[in-house]
């Protein structure tokens, strides 16, 4: 039987891509799932109460702090607990700084980074009181090395890898960890805009467009899936990562190794 059955995980932006493979690669653990996003969520529900776990939704804004210390305090009052924080919601915009416009730049800060602080700081007197949590930052290559025209981007990220250290180095005599994944290319919706921009830009098909964007990155030439990212989070749920504190851990075809 799986050490984590009967655990609550909150994964935000879990109506889609990456966060949903996250949700069901928990829920096939026995995890009760608070789903959290603007996406498809009687969709992304079915899939995780297939699983037969317990499911619920919250339409918190996570770039608005009272509704994501709502979005905890309800977790926590409908599952009992909190056990598992997975920090996923992202934006994306691409521009130079010299066009990048003001509000774009806070809203990704907002929900790309600040709302894992304010996350965090409503999920961790629970767990402490428990003595046990993971918390999963989906941070990105871009928190490790940048790329032109992603500044608030890749500011975020690198933010949120920090971010990360400190909590995993503050709860690191607790059984609370906290780790960082930093994905390559992952065909999302996020990334789907930024193929079809290339291929608008380009003239070029929507399947040359994908070859591109990888070719240009990521050596192994695939794209990461959101199901192999969805495995590495419930191996950092286990017990033997109980020791993988602070880590950013790629899984990007070789970007950063090069
Ligand atoms: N797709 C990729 O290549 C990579 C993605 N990532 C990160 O993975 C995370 C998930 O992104 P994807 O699955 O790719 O994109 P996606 O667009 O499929 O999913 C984003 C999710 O965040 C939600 N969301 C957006 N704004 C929100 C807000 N204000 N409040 C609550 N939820 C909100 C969306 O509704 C959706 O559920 C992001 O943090 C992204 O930066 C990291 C590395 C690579
Ligand atoms: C690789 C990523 O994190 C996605 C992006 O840069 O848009």
């Amino acid at each position: 039987m799986s050490q984590l059955k009967g655990k609550t995980a909150l994964v935000t932006g879990s109506t889609s891509g990456i966060g949903l493979a996250m949700a069901i690669g928990l829920a096939k653990q026995g995890v009760n799932i608070m789903v959290n996003g603007f996406g498809e969520k009687d969709n992304a529900i079915a899939q995780i109460k297939a699983c037969g776990v317990e499911v619920d939704y919250h339409g918190a804004d996570m770039s608005k702090p009272a509704e994501i210390a709502d979005l905890i305090s309800q977790t926590e009052k409908r599952f009992g607990s909190l056990d598992i924080l997975v920090n996923n919601a992202g934006i994306q915009h691409t521009a130079t700084v010299q066009d990048f416009p003001a509000a774009q730049w806070d809203a990704i800060i907002a929900i790309n980074l600040s709302s894992a602080f304010h996350t965090t700081h409503y999920a961790l007197p629970g767990m402490k009181k428990r003595n046990w949590g993971r918390i999963i930052n989906i941070a990105s290559v871009h928190g490790l090395v940048g790329s032109a025209q992603k500044s608030a981007y890749v500011a975020a990220k690198h933010g949120i890898v920090g971010l990360t250290k400190v909590v995993a180095l503050e709860n690191a005599q607790t059984g609370i960890t906290c780790n960082a994944i930093c994905p390559g290319w992952v065909l999302t919706p996020l990334v789907q805009k930024q193929v079809d921009a290339r291929a608008e830009r380009e003239k070029i098909t929507n399947e040359q467009a994908k070859h591109d964007l990888v070719a240009e990155k990521q050596p192994s030439g695939n794209f990461v899936t959101p199901e192999q990212l969805a495995a590495l989070a419930v191996f950092l749920c286990s017990q033997d990562a109980s020791e993988v504190r602070g880590a950013a851990w790629n899984m990007d075809g070789g970007w950063t190794a090069q």
